[in-house]
């Protein structure tokens, strides 16, 4: 059988292409793991390029801290400083405290040999002891209290930096992988206080050298005065740092770590299908209940004894017995050094003194310690709030236009729109094949399109193009007589009502929901000036959005909760709990209560949906009105209905109506131009009748839908 630990070491090349300086990415399996670390050439090797490097490196990020450090200090400058004093006072206190005690023993010791007590000596010594230590209370307490106001200021500085960045980002800037990464690290240094936590860092770092030097100087001034005390604490440093270094745990070098072995993934995977409820169902449907267990049990048995422990835990238990050894006789390595000097001079060490040595040596250790193991090297924090910045200096990929919308077209119900040879692929594709293929069509102001096509024929792109969400990689829009580029986007999105097939539903209440149709108007639920005009206001607004909910068909739905308009269907709640088997009746209510997520269909949320949509219809800078596939999870009835609202849009209100379906009928019939998409081609285009006489793809698609009825009806 394999052996459950280190299996197997190999050294690759990083890459095939990479350079010497970016080193050797080195394998280990490890349990169930598989390391891999980039080893990279030791840079002190060549310590004029090393140094050239490491300046560089400085020179980047030495204006961004800077930036960092003076917007940390602006959310409260005196708050700060006071935190910034206890901090330092905090870091030199262990060594100054250790001085002092050192004092009150020196004369308790005096005192012993002695047999003489200097009272005034000692008490003026105990008395600096106790305000020492009172100060130290002091300024402990001012380090808690203002570090919770600062965190508090900083954390939320930065969330609302990332809230701006977020929004500002287009569509395809915010696909890029390279934005995409770059706002994860943003969300992983802020959330948690992590934008606090790196200016702590920073800090840290200042008082650990303010640290070392203040405890240096004590512990010589100490060790000075002992026969052979600069030896002992020389040895006592020497075994700490053996122990800082004997270990080196995997976190420490550029690691990469997953699951590699297939029989654990396996039985990982089949536990996985077992626990999501969104399984259970096709699980208990199919039977599959045997065949997982078997399966769990025959992955197990080829796992063996092989771990899935902490791999850190793993390597540990590797370590040669003579490290182990090393190790652990390294400890008392001070103490034989101690016999071995009391032997040759028993006069020259007291108790007390060498139980401050040992106190003051591993005090220092310990800060000597943190400086080489910190995780956060002073140059990486650096980087980090590099990194924290790097979102809001993207730029967008879509070039703004400086045309606005509603002051160069200023009265118009309805919207002319010309794809002219238009071509597109996705940004993020990697294969970089076109799902927009050379289409050209022309709508004007008040008709009815449909577009129809088999899936992924690239519907649903086509309107993706519409309000610019993308770009097209070639030919031209056109916007009642206007390149769609010229105008300011913004304006021409305003003047669209879009409902795409994946539509949001916000984790707001169901009246904010629809009343982000027109979200110039939604802010009025929260004004919160109680005047005669205001109250007015928000009554109308309630009653559209009545309307709109009636319009969309979720005013029923929206009557049948507990809290009607108000209601958050899916709340977003931050609550844990310590224990959930011995809970009470009553524990559980208000659990289930705070947690509580209304069960919704997805037709009732299409309606909810299409509600915000009717609401944003309702403005008359709404000019065209394109839904992809809104009728998809509707009862017919319902369909019906929409239909014929939709249609309204259009007939009374003059604005251009698109729709995407796959459901041939009652709006293909009423249709001005249907549009049928296939593999990004657009192959056919006119109207219902037109296109039946040609006998085409469109035709063959309307029997083929006409006939399954036919046979239903036959069936019945
Ligand atoms: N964000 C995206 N990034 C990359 N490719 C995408 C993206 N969205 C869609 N595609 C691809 O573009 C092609 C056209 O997709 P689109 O959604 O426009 O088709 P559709 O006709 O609306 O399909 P359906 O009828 O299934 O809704 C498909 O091959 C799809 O995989």
């Amino acid at each position: 059988m394999e052996t459950p630990l280190i299996q197997e070491k190999a050294k690759n090349d990083a890459t095939g292409k990479s350079s010497k300086q970016d080193g050797v990415l080195e394998f280990q399996t490890v349990g169930i793991w598989t390391i891999m670390r980039q080893v990279k050439p030791h840079s002190w090797l060549f310590p004029g390029r090393y140094l050239l490097e490491e300046g560089k490196k400085w020179m980047e990020v030495l204006p961004i801290v800077y930036r960092f450090v003076q917007e940390c200090f602006s959310v409260a400058p005196g708050m700060m400083i006071v935190y910034l004093v206890s901090n330092f006072w905090s870091s030199t206190e262990s060594a100054i405290g250790l001085y002092l005690s050192s004092q009150i023993l020196n004369i308790m010791q005096n005192a012993i040999s002695s047999r003489k007590m200097d009272g005034y000596t000692l008490f003026r010594a105990v008395f600096v002891r106790i305000i020492f230590t009172f100060l130290s209370s002091v300024s402990s307490r001012l380090k808690k209290q203002t570090m919770s106001t600062l965190s508090n200021r900083v954390r939320y500085l930065f969330d609302e930096r990332l809230l701006q960045a977020n929004l500002r980002l287009d569509l395809p800037t915010h696909e890029n992988p390279d934005t995409e990464e770059n706002i994860n690290k943003f969300i992983a240094r802020t959330s948690q206080g992590g934008a606090w936590n790196l200016f702590n860092s920073l800090s840290r770092k200042l008082q650990i050298s303010a640290s070392i030097v203040s405890q240096v100087s004590i512990l010589l001034g100490i060790l000075n005065h002992q026969h052979g005390g600069l030896w002992f604490g020389l040895i006592y440093l020497i075994k700490g740092l053996f122990d800082i270094f004997d270990f080196q745990s995997i976190w420490e070098s550029t690691a990469y770590v997953w699951d590699s072995n297939p029989h654990y993934r396996r039985m990982r995977s089949l536990m996985q299908m077992i626990k999501q409820t969104a399984h259970r169902v096709e699980i208990i449907t199919d039977v599959l209940s045997d065949y997982i267990h078997q399966e769990w049990l025959r992955a197990r048995k080829l796992l063996g004894d092989i771990s899935d422990e902490y791999p850190n835990q793993l390597l540990d238990y590797e370590r040669p017995l003579l490290r182990i050894f090393s190790s652990n006789i390294s400890e008392d390595i001070p103490l034989v050094f101690y016999a071995i000097q009391i032997y040759i001079n028993p006069k020259s060490f007291s108790l007390p003194s060498v139980a401050l040595m040992q106190q003051a040596s591993s005090t220092l250790t310990w800060t000597v310690y943190e400086i080489f193991r910190d995780e956060n090297s002073l140059l990486q924090i650096c980087h980090k709030i590099k990194a924290l910045y790097a979102v809001e200096k993207t730029e967008n990929k879509l070039q703004d236009g400086s045309l606005n919308y509603f002051g160069t077209i200023p009265e118009a119900r309805g919207m002319d729109v010309i794809f002219k040879n238009v071509s597109f692929s996705y940004p993020k594709s990697t294969t970089g094949i076109q799902v927009i293929k050379n289409v050209s069509f022309n709508v004007k102001k008040g008709q009815t399109v449909v577009i129809v096509g088999s899936n992924g024929s690239g519907k649903s792109t086509l309107l993706k193009l519409f309000n610019r969400l993308y770009d097209p990689t070639s030919g031209e829009i056109h916007v009642d007589g206007h390149p769609l580029q010229d105008f300011v986007a913004a304006d021409v999105r305003r003047s669209m009502a879009m409902l795409y097939q994946t539509y949001s539903h916000y984790p707001l209440s169901i009246q904010e929901n629809i009343a982000l149709g027109q979200p110039e108007l939604a802010s009025l639920l929260h004004d919160e000036r109680k005047t005669e005009k205001i109250i007015e206001r928000q009554k109308e607004l309630t009653e559209k959005l009545a309307e709109a909910a009636k319009l969309g068909g979720s005013f029923e739905l929206i009557q049948e909760q507990k809290q009607g308009f108000e209601t958050v269907l899916h709340p977003t709640v931050w609550s844990w709990s310590t224990r959930s088997n011995d809970t009470s009746q009553a524990f559980k209510d208000k659990m289930a209560e705070v947690n509580n997520k209304a069960d919704v269909s997805a037709g009732q949320w299409q309606r909810l949906a299409l509600s915000r949509l009717f609401f944003r219809t309702a403005s008359d800078r709404v000019r065209l009105v394109a839904a992809d596939e809104p009728s998809a999870s509707l009862d017919p009835q319902m369909e019906y209905e929409l239909f014929e609202r939709l249609r309204n849009l259009s007939t009374s209100h003059g604005k251009t109506l698109i729709y995407v379906t796959h459901r041939f009928g009652y709006l293909t019939k009423h249709a001005d131009i249907i549009l049928v998409m296939h593999k990004g081609e657009l192959i056919e285009q006119g109207k219902h009748e037109d296109l039946l006489v040609k006998g085409g793809e469109y035709a063959k698609l309307y029997k083929l839908q006409a006939e399954a009825f036919m046979s239903d009806d036959k069936v019945e």
